[in-house]
Order: structure tokens, then C-alpha cells, then sequence
């Protein structure tokens, strides 16, 4: 069952054209992820859904509510994590988590309860008494995923949680949003990093200037548009001999990418033709398919523009 409908959604500022007739939907309980390059309209979508802002034209539903009309019940089952950090620097990470747990109307022994959940969902137990001036920014971000989380919402909505933080609060986090989505929590996910849609997403939808060019689940996108290939590395073969069901040969650095409709047969004949020719062949392997060739070849541009 869709927890989020959008459907023909637009909107305009001042005279900039943000959205375009976007339609998605997500099922309960997956990850989504909004996939796109800087002012694709990713953060637009997400206060819209949020009843942050308003659309021009078009519907935005969360858990069957309208995102104009029913905001306040919205904001009650939703937790948003917008790109910009706001946390008091001066306070500790606990006294920032009492002030936006009142925020969200959670009180007493029921936010306390919930502050010491959030702060081991997040893995920051131990510096919940230090002021959040003496945190790195991941941890500023991870203290900031835990205030959304402070009154158990339904829906998450992180807006380019990872940018610019440190390995280790990214893993928090990925590990985080998976937890989450076991205890059925619907995560939508902005990023303009294809390995983080592959490591965390169900489904996708590709955004790039207001509109969305694909959607689908990651598989389905992956088997679609991305053609199948192998890397094949071998000292003599400075250029490649012809091998059966190839469709296009790219040199690499040290090696080549064959790109082919059967894999099996042409892996077959490579190694066939290594064997007949004597030659030594360093390294073979199927070559996954990444969703930056599919974002590619669907705008012609690279995603970190
Ligand atoms: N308040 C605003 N006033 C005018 N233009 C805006 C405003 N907010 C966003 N825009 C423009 O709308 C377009 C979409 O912006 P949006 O922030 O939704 O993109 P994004 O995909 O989230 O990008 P980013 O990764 O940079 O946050 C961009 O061209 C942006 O410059």
C-alpha cells in the first residue's frame, strides 16, 4: 500500500520553474530515494510533502493525508531532517533533545524514555551530556536524525543526510535507516550519491531539473537500462580479439569493459580464445551495473554536476 502519493506536482519561484509535473509513490515501509544533481528539485519535493511549503499545482498525500490542507497532522507522524543543521551549539545533545521533543509535544517520563531510544538508535549514549559545539558534523546531523525521531514517526524524510560528514556517522546512519525500516518506518532519501540509493533504496526516482526522468525499483532500473559486462585483463591483449554478443569494448586503465546481451557466452568465448591463443588472463569478472551509467544515459549528464 502507498504511504506516499504525489501526484502532477508543480511549482514555481519567483521565476524559476522548481518542479514539473512530478509523480511518484511509495509503498509502507521501503526506502525511497530521490536521486539527483544540486537544484534537480529534491528538497522542494520534500518541504512540499511536509507541508513546509506549498505546491502550485498538483497533490502531495502522506499516510492519506493532504499535504495543504492537513499539515499539522502531518507534521505529527512525519520526522523531516532538512539539509541545514539546527541545533542549539551551547546546549548538550540531551537538553537539544528535551527542547525538540516539547516541540513535537512529546513531555515527562515519556520523552525522557524516548531521548535515551534515540540517542542508541543514532550511537551517541555516551556524549548525550556534552554540548553539541564540541561535536564533528556528523554527529550534529546524527543528534539532528534523533530529534525527528522523538515522537515515533510513521514516515522519515532526510533531506542529503551524509553530505560532508565522516565515515563512521555515515554508517550510523545507513545502519539506522535500515533498523528503521524493519520496524516497518517509511524512509524517503535524497542524495545526489548513486551508492547510497544502491545501498539503502527499494525504489528510485531519478529527479534532474523538476522532473523526474525515471522511476522504478532498483533492480528494475538496474535490468533496464544498464547493459550487463564483463572486465577482462590480460597483458597480451593490448586490444581486444572479437568475442561473441559484445555490443561495445571500453578501455580502462587496466583492463577493458565488455559490455554484452549474453554474459555467459561471451565470458565462454573469452575464455575460449585465451585458451586457443595461449594467452594469461589476470582478471575476469562479471562488472556490476551502477546507477550512474543509468543516470547518464538518461540525461546525458553526470550526477555530481
Ligand atoms: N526559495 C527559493 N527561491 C528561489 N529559487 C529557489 C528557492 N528554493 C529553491 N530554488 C530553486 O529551485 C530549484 C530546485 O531547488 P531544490 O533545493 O529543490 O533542489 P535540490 O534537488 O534539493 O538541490 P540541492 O541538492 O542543491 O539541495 C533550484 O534551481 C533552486 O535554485
Amino acid at each position: 500500500m502507498s504511504v506516499i502519493e504525489v501526484q502532477g506536482l508543480t511549482k514555481t519561484y519567483a521565476n524559476k520553474q522548481a518542479l514539473q509535473d512530478v509523480t511518484f509513490s511509495v509503498a509502507g515501509g521501503t526506502c525511497f530515494g530521490l536521486l539527483g544533481p544540486n537544484g534537480a528539485g529534491k528538497s522542494t519535493t520534500m518541504k512540499i510533502l511536509t507541508g513546509i511549503i506549498d505546491g502550485d499545482g498538483g497533490t502531495a498525500k502522506v499516510l492519506g493525508l493532504d499535504a495543504k490542507r492537513e499539515r499539522g497532522q502531518i507534521q505529527r507522524k512525519v520526522g523531516y531532517v532538512p539539509q541545514e543543521i539546527t541545533l542549539y551549539d551551547k546546549l548538550s545533545a540531551y537538553d537539544n533533545l528535551l527542547f525538540f521533543g516539547e516541540l513535537y509535544d512529546v513531555k515527562g517520563k515519556e520523552l525522557k524514555a524516548r531521548i535515551a531510544t534515540v540517542l542508541e538508535q543514532v550511537g551517541l549514549t555516551d556524549r548525550a551530556k556534552d554540548a553539541v559545539q564540541t561535536f564533528s558534523g556528523g554527529m550534529k546531523r546524527r543528534i539532528n536524525i534523533a530529534a525527528a525521531l522523538l515522537h515515533q514517526p510513521q514516515v522519515l524524510i532526510l533531506d542529503e543526510p551524509t553530505v560532508g560528514i565522516d565515515p563512521q556517522s555515515r554508517n550510523h546512519i545507513f545502519n539506522m535507516i535500515r533498523q528503521l525500516k524493519e520496524q516497518g518506518v517509511t524512509v524517503i532519501y535524497s542524495t545526489h550519491y548513486m551508492e547510497e540509493v544502491e545501498a539503502l533504496c527499494d525504489d528510485l526516482a531519478i529527479i534532474d531539473n523538476g522532473r523526474v526522468v525515471v522511476q522504478g525499483s532498483l533492480q528494475e532500473l538496474l535490468d533496464k537500462y544498464v547493459q550487463q559486462a564483463i572486465f577482462v585483463q590480460a597483458e597480451e591483449w593490448a586490444e581486444l580479439p572479437a568475442f561473441t554478443h559484445v555490443k561495445a569494448v571500453h578501455q580502462e586503465q587496466r583492463g577493458h569493459i565488455v559490455e554484452t546481451d549474453n554474459l555467459l557466452e561471451t565470458m565462454q568465448s573469452i575464455t575460449q580464445t585465451a585458451l586457443q591463443q595461449g594467452v594469461n588472463i589476470r582478471e575476469l569478472e562479471i562488472v556490476r551495473p551502477s546507477l550512474e551509467t543509468v543516470f547518464l544515459t538518461l540525461t546525458g549528464t553526470s550526477l555530481r554536476d
